[in-house]
């Protein structure tokens, strides 16, 4: 079956921890992959090669790979330039997602040049854009990715702060009516299994969940929180 297809209308589970967190580490991150698939996830999104290398050793799920790597006096941190690309290359992730905003790229090249030499260099591999507007989910459909979703919602100066699920779900109607070729994935801030049954039902092709899942001192939070 073809990737997107096997994607379609499931839950793809979003498996990291970065330095600092508690459970940063790959062996765990593999772990939670099983978990995720005992579950009945469809996919799995993961950062960096250690940990792809090791939940590709556990599962045998598509995975949208990432790597997040700073640059200094740069905003945009995932996937942001080639080398990143090149290494998640040799993972065999099925899909690679990217910082898909107008934001300035560290290497001095625009969304437009990156995302035609990806498709000239691997043209295999699956693109997904990670945006934080509808505007750019539109260019990002408009240049030839094969998924948009609005990762970055809430996470740019224009948008901190906000969630998908606040006034009435408006960013993920808005994609979904103004992405016209690419499957628009939900993707950031879905926090309870209501908002994925909410969202779903908003013809997005699947909604992947990371925190709410993967993230035990979030989850523990939510629990505190509702105890204070
Ligand atoms: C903004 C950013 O860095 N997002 C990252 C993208 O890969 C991850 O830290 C998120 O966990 C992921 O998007 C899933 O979202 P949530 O954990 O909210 O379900």
């Amino acid at each position: 079956m073809k990737i997107l297809e096997q994607l379609d209308q499931g839950l793809i589970v979003s498996c990291q921890a970065l330095e600092g967190e508690p459970l940063h580490s790959s062996f765990i991150m593999g772990r939670m992959a099983i978990a995720a698939k005992e579950g009945g996830a469809v996919g799995i999104r993961a950062n960096s090669v250690e940990d792809i290398v090791e939940i590709k050793k556990n599962v045998d799920l598509p995975v949208i790979g990432i790597i997040k790597k700073i640059y200094s006096d740069h905003d945009v941190f995932i996937t942001p330039t080639m080398a990143e690309v090149d290494a998640l290359m040799t993972t065999g992730v099925e899909i690679i997602a990217l910082d898909a905003t107008f934001r300035k790229r560290p290497d001095g090249k625009n969304l437009n040049e990156f995302y035609s030499e990806i498709r000239e260099k691997y043209p295999n591999v699956l693109l997904m854009a990670d945006v934080s507007s509808v505007q750019e989910g539109k260019n990002a459909d408009e240049l030839g990715f094969d998924i948009v979703a609005p990762t970055l919602y809430g996470y740019t100066e224009d948008t901190m702060g906000k969630k998908i699920y606040q006034n009435d779900y408006q960013i993920i109607k808005d994609l979904v009516k103004t992405v016209k070729k690419a499957k628009v994935l939900a993707e950031g801030n879905v926090s309870t299994p209501q908002i994925a049954r909410a969202i779903i039902d908003m013809n997005v092709h699947a909604v992947v969940v990371g925190g709410a899942i993967t993230r035990p001192q979030l989850i523990t939070e939510t629990f505190t929180d509702a105890l204070k």
